[in-house]
């Protein structure tokens, strides 16, 4: 039989944790962190030393055993196989020593995985602003215990230069770091950087590794050889033994919370994760979300700032284009004042970017002649088109169809026609108003690896591009000198369908996308299309007022209990009949909790009232900060009788309203 360590006891804890808060399967947990060693086994990787334990009395020492006792050694474990080599003796004897005791089994260390990074290896020099956020993080990695701090900073005033002092100070403790990216994609720029820092690159972990590299870095970060990890979420599941730091980076992204199988959300988990260890922990942001901030407020996280952009940068010019006054032509997307701007700077050698956070050609479909919209049949969703792949696809399932040549309804040729723009839409206009430009495209399904991810960084880098349009993917931590004008397509996009966050959230993505502008020695410039200019989040945007609108959106939501100033926990019911569902919503409202400080909304038709087949309500428990949601839960739901097709899902502190 294969031999599978056990998991460490505070991996232990937090997978319990981990089920308990988010009435997740414990089996389901545990799967996540087991993953690696169940699937692989991870035998080659454990070997023998000399036992501290003396001779049982009665045990003879034949030469074999003898031969086995002078070739071990006491520090260095050795595997059977090789043991057997050096003494000639067979794996029986060896076993038989291990029986009474005289062998000890241990993890044997794999150099090859990960040198040790070197905290002296290429310091910065720190401004002094930074220097003193740099030596607060510092010392609260020295205290050895649990702390959370939030570091914010304005886009490109060195944040990942200063947490490395951290991760330099946890390194000389001699303890374990992790840390915490919201998009695998985003690797490979931060490892070389970790590497121009620290000299060597540090151990990556995310969904997309090969089998191999899984197994040996979880069994490096077992023994405690591997010393820094970077990865996505599933980081948290590694079995780190003694941990003394982690870092959230960009923690306001909604992209930490795990949506399928398991809920949870990486952020607030990577606390728990920390407080278990003991360790300080550091989350990251330009625009830090409201939880954090109340955080902040009520006195339970310490908040370091930095100010200003690195190196004397200025932040960029945001204006808004108000697409009332000065909208494109017809059946275009961009505004001639953008293309004007957008001419200068290529003109001038310099960079621009147009960012849009929809994939594909068109979102929508329309028949002319008859008012058809193609739609997704498992989904209430529209297809959408992507016209490079000649397909309509849905984006909420893996429903593709292939693109029609006639109207699927009314059967009139030549009458469909695609409404709204997605980034290939935009790619199209732009290539026919620039045809000089150098282009370059990125969307989350065309760029799918940390390497096809790096290879467009590099072309950018080294000028090879001039013009990028891309989605929400390159409004990530990307450092573009040369980059000096971003222009937001639609900005408006993320404030439809109203859902709790909607305006914090575009707030966050478009001062992120902004942040891409002038980083460099050349000042940046931001164009927002809109056509509600007048909105509190551009208002916010143009006057770089973060603080005020946070404010403001604290107001709201302070009086009605939302969160974070009070709790919810969403109950999605769903069956392939649209009456059973319904029925069954109906009947689980018929119990729902009562009480001073809670309350339950709905049910109502999910806003996906069709996802994959199956129909959808939602109900909403909305309950004051200090009551414990998942008793009540428990008690509400606990003997609900479902039947084979009826599926009940709970999604505590949710972030999709979906
Ligand atoms: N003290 C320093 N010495 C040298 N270079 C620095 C220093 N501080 C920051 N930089 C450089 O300035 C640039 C921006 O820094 P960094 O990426 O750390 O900013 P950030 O605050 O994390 O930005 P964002 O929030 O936009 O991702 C990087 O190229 C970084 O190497
Ligand atoms: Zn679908």
């Amino acid at each position: 039989m294969e031999h599978m360590p056990p998991l460490p006891e505070s991996l232990r804890h937090f997978v319990d944790w981990v089920a308990a808060y988010g009435m997740n399967a414990p089996g389901m947990v545990l799967a996540i962190a087991m993953r690696v060693p169940a699937a692989g086994g991870i035998k080659p990787v454990t070997g023998w030393v000399r036992s501290e334990a003396s001779m049982p009395a009665g045990f003879r020492l034949t030469p074999a055993r003898q031969a086995v006792l002078d070739a071990v050694s006491e520090e260095q474990p050795h595997t059977v196989t090789e043991l057997s080599e050096r003494s000639g003796a067979s794996a029986a004897v060896i076993r038989g020593l291990a029986q009474a005791g005289l062998l000890e089994e241990r993890m044997i260390d794999r150099p090859s995985v990960q040198k040790r990074p070197d905290p002296d290896y290429h310091p910065p020099i720190l401004s002094p602003n930074q220097a003193a956020v740099a030596e607060a993080l510092v010392h609260s990695v020295q205290a050895q215990r649990f702390e959370v701090t939030l570091l914010e900073g304005v886009t490109g005033s060195g944040k990942t230069e200063v947490y490395f002092e951290a991760v330099a100070a946890c390194l000389r403790e001699g303890k374990q770091v992790l840390v915490l990216l919201p998009e695998i994609v985003l690797t490979a720029q931060w490892t070389s950087r970790f590497a121009a820092r620290f000299g060597v690159e540090p151990a990556v972990w995310h969904s997309e590794l090969g089998h191999k590299t899984r197994r040996e870095t979880w069994c490096a970060v077992e023994s405690g050889q591997t010393r820094v990890v970077v990865g996505a979420r599933s980081a948290l599941f590694l079995p780190f033994t003694d941990l003394g730091l982690v870092v959230v980076d960009e923690e306001h992204e909604s992209t930490y919370k795990q949506e399928e199988g398991v809920l949870y959300h990486g952020r607030d988990m990577a606390i728990v994760r920390a407080r278990m260890a003991r360790a300080a922990i550091v989350l990251v942001s330009a625009t830090p979300s409201m939880e954090t901030l109340a955080n902040v407020e009520q006195g339970r996280y310490r908040h370091e700032q930095l100010d200003a952009r690195h190196g004397g940068a200025q932040l960029p010019e945001i204006s808004l284009l108000d697409l009332r006054e000065h909208g494109p032509e017809r059946g275009l997307f961009l505004s001639p004042v953008l293309c004007d701007a957008i001419e200068k700077r290529l003109e001038a050698g310099e960079q621009a970017m147009l960012f849009l956070n929809r994939r594909g050609y068109a979102p929508l479909t329309l028949c002319r002649a008859c008012g058809h919209r193609i739609q997704c049949p498992n989904c209430s969703a529209w297809m959408v088109e992507h016209r490079a792949r000649r397909v309509f696809a849905c984006h909420h399932c893996e429903r593709v169809e292939p693109l029609k040549p006639v109207c699927p309804e009314c059967g009139a040729e030549h009458s469909l026609v695609p409404i709204g723009p997605g980034i290939e839409r935009i790619d199209e206009e732009v290539r026919a108003r620039f045809p000089q430009a150098k282009l370059l495209s990125m969307a989350s399904d065309t760029l799918t690896s940390p390497a096809a991810m790096a290879e467009a960084v590099g072309r950018i880098a080294n000028n090879d591009v001039n013009l990028i349009i891309g989605t929400q993917i390159v409004a990530k931590g990307w450092h573009f000198p040369n980059l000096t004008l971003v222009g937001v397509v639609d900005s408006d996009l993320g404030l439809g369908g109203g859902d709790l966050r909607a305006a914090e959230r575009t707030m966050q993505l478009l001062h992120q996308v902004a942040g891409r502008a002038g980083r460099g020695e050349k000042p940046g410039q931001v164009m927002l299309q809109s056509y509600v200019s007048d909105h509190p989040v551009m208002q916010a945007l143009q006057h770089n007022d973060f603080q005020a609108f946070m404010e403001q959106e604290a107001a709201q939501r302070r009086p009605g209990f939302w969160p974070p100033y009070g709790r919810l926990a969403a109950v999605i019911v769903s069956a392939p009949k649209e009456s059973h569902a319904e029925q069954l919503a109906r009947h689980i409202a018929l119990n729902a909790p009562e009480g001073e400080g809670i309350q339950v909304l709905g049910p109502a038709p999910a806003p996906l009232a069709l996802l994959r087949g199956r129909y959808r309500f939602r109900l909403l428990l909305r309950t004051r900060r200090g009551i414990a949601v998942q008793p009540l839960l428990r008690r509400w739901l606990g003997d609900v009788k479902l039947s084979k097709e009826a599926k009940l899902e709970i999604d505590i502190d949710p972030v999709s309203f979906m």
